[in-house]
């Protein structure tokens, strides 16, 4: 057995076009490696081909080329036992409205094979938090009921691989934390999580690795903390004691933008110019620092900067 929870090689989907429609390379050649028990963020923007790449993993979507490997079972060769390893929790919330919460968990559970007595219904209810609710209709469920039992259905099957396909897109505060909440607690049982969303913040947060996909392409792959630190962008936040002087000599590569409360905001890399050769010019411009702080670049800003410098390239 691989320590990789998914292997993905040179996949490749071009959607078929129709009457006037040319067709779409929705994922172009993309190799992926997931780690076995990690948190691995799956990020890019709209259109980048990420639904496309957990609706293949999810077997909903047939792959036009390359090779998808799930806890080590390649799809075209072993389908049910690769299927059985991943459970896809989707973005939609369409479900059957006469069921009811425990019937759904039980229908799930039957089209995956789980007999009778492996079941369980209670335990996943008690978790998603609708054990009150396992005998409504789900058409009176609340949008935020609905996705936890969407999250239920995804768990049926005890499988090792859960995706979450933007988990959190317009959910409130207290949906997003229980979400979490479930998600390190299945992590730290072994469970190995792939995530996408648009709040970069929760990926930095939550993501062991991450992955950016544009345009049907992989960007970038890398742990978390090293993706960030890879764009060697560094700010000082500087709070005069006086209202500072304008035109200060800076050197070269140094930007600087003003706050609204009068800080400066003096932007370098760190690979180019130190601290101290900043510092160095604000004082050497007469400026007394009250006060001075750092900002590090956070996932948004490698996010952009590595999605400009692609669509420049193109
Ligand atoms: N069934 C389809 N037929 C034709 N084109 C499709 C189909 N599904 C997706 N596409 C196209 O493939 C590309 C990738 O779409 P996909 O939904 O995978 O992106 P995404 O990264 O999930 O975007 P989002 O963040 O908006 O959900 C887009 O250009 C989309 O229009």
């Amino acid at each position: 057995m691989s320590q990789f929870a998914i292997e993905i090689e040179g996949l490749t989907k071009t959607y078929a076009g129709q009457r006037g429609v040319a067709p779409k390379t929705a994922l172009d050649g993309v190799d992926l490696k997931v780690p076995q028990g990690s948190i691995f963020g799956l990020l890019g923007p709209n259109g980048a081909g990420k639904s496309t790449l957990i609706n293949i993993l999810a077997g909903l979507v047939r792959k036009s080329a390359g090779t998808v490997r799930i806890w080590g079972f390649d799809q075209d060769v072993n389908p049910r036992q690769s299927r059985a390893a991943i459970g896809v929790m989707p973005q939609e919330l369409n479900m059957d409205p006469f069921f009811t919460p425990r019937a759904s968990l039980d229908v799930q559970a039957g089209l995956y094979g789980v007999p009778k007595a492996q079941r369980r219904t209670d335990e996943i209810l008690a978790m998603i938090g609708l054990s009150d609710k396992a005998d409504a209709y789900s058409r009176t469920l609340s949008g935020g009921m609905r996705r936890r039992l969407l999250l239920g259905k995804a768990l049926v099957h005890a499988p090792h691989v859960l995706v979450l396909d933007e988990p959190t897109a317009g959910v409130d505060i207290e949906l997003r934390q229980m979400l979490w909440q479930n998600v390190r607690r299945l992590n730290a049982e072994g469970m190995t999580i792939i995530l996408t969303t648009h709040y970069l913040e929760e990926a930095e947060e939550m993501c062991d690795e991450i992955a950016i996909i544009h345009q049907g392409r992989k960007i970038a792959h890398d742990q978390t903390s090293r993706l960030i630190g890879r764009l060697d962008a560094k700010t000082l936040v500087i709070h005069p004691a006086e209202a500072a002087p304008e035109g200060l000599a800076l050197p070269e590569g140094v930007e600087m933008e003003r706050r609204g409360d009068g800080a400066l905001a003096l932007s370098y890399r760190r690979g180019r110019t130190s601290a101290e050769d900043v510092l160095d010019a604000v004082r050497a411009a007469g400026i007394r620092i009250q006060d001075v702080a750092t900002e590090e670049p956070n996932l948004e800003d490698v996010f952009l900067a590595l999605t400009r410098s692609e669509t420049e390239a193109a």
